[in-house]
């Protein structure tokens, strides 16, 4: 049954669903990585396809900016449409010396300044982490793909103006890669359902050397990061 924010039915979309924020980045992938996609979705312009990779069925849909928008998204995918695995495909800041421009990550887990887990889980710590089989797949993948990797944590910030930069070197001082705006709410909305989420992530500028990329430079390598992830996806059951 269609939701207020998915006019899918059940059935229409895939037990795996690649997000990336922006779901004219879920209508690239669906054209030039799915074949015969089917559009599912086009309710706020948060487009949804459905199609077959390597023989399996597949999904992608846009998942927005921020928590509170992939938190609407992702629990309705789990809870309406019965999928079972959502892998996030996104953008994100660089911290380390180490992370440089282009450079894909894979996220093992993530922190938040949001309370969106501590609503969860009566304002404890949340750990956050992603499915230890999306983890493996992802590295698999990217090794069978040739593509140069990183795996650690990501900060998943509420606000993407920072109010307090200074807390930047606070997030290096402790190893984090990168800064991005969804993982840490995605996470556990898996572990509510039974269900399994992951996280890769391209560097698309880095924060603390104030560096970026092009648009056309980030289309070429998130290239990468989507056949990366869509041959994770095909592991994965
Ligand atoms: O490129 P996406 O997947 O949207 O990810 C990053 O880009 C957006 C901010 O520009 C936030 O959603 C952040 O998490
Ligand atoms: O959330 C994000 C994504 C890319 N770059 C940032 O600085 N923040």
């Amino acid at each position: 049954m269609a939701t207020a924010h998915n006019a899918a039915e059940f059935g229409d979309i895939a037990e795996t669903v690649l997000m990336p924020g922006d779901p004219l980045r879920a209508k690239y992938i669906a054209e030039n990585f799915l074949e015969n996609p089917v559009q599912f979705n086009t309710v706020r312009n948060m487009y949804g396809y459905t199609g077959t990779y390597k023989g399996k069925r597949l999904s992608v849909m846009g998942h927005g900016m921020g928590m509170p928008s992939i938190s609407i998204y992702a629990e309705e995918l789990y809870k309406f449409y019965g999928v079972k695995n959502i892998i996030r495909v996104g953008s994100a800041g660089g911290l380390l010396d180490d992370v440089n421009l282009r450079d894909v990550i894979i996220v093992t887990g993530a922190s938040t300044d949001s309370k969106i887990n501590r609503q969860r889980l009566k304002d404890h710590d949340y750990s956050a982490v992603a499915s230890y089989e999306n983890i493996a797949a992802l590295v698999e993948a990217a090794k069978e793909n040739g593509v140069e990797f990183k795996v650690g944590k990501s900060f998943s910030a509420d606000l993407f103006y920072s109010p307090d930069p200074e807390f930047f070197q606070t997030l290096k001082k402790y190893k984090f890669l990168a800064v991005e705006m969804e993982a840490a709410a995605l996470f556990p909305i898996a572990d509510l359902y039974g269900a399994k989420a992951g996280c890769i992530l391209t560097i698309s500028d880095h924060i603390l050397r104030e560096e970026y990329t092009t648009a056309e430079e980030r289309q070429n390598t998130f290239n990468q990061m989507m056949k990366v992830a869509l041959d994770a996806a095909v592991k994965v059951d």
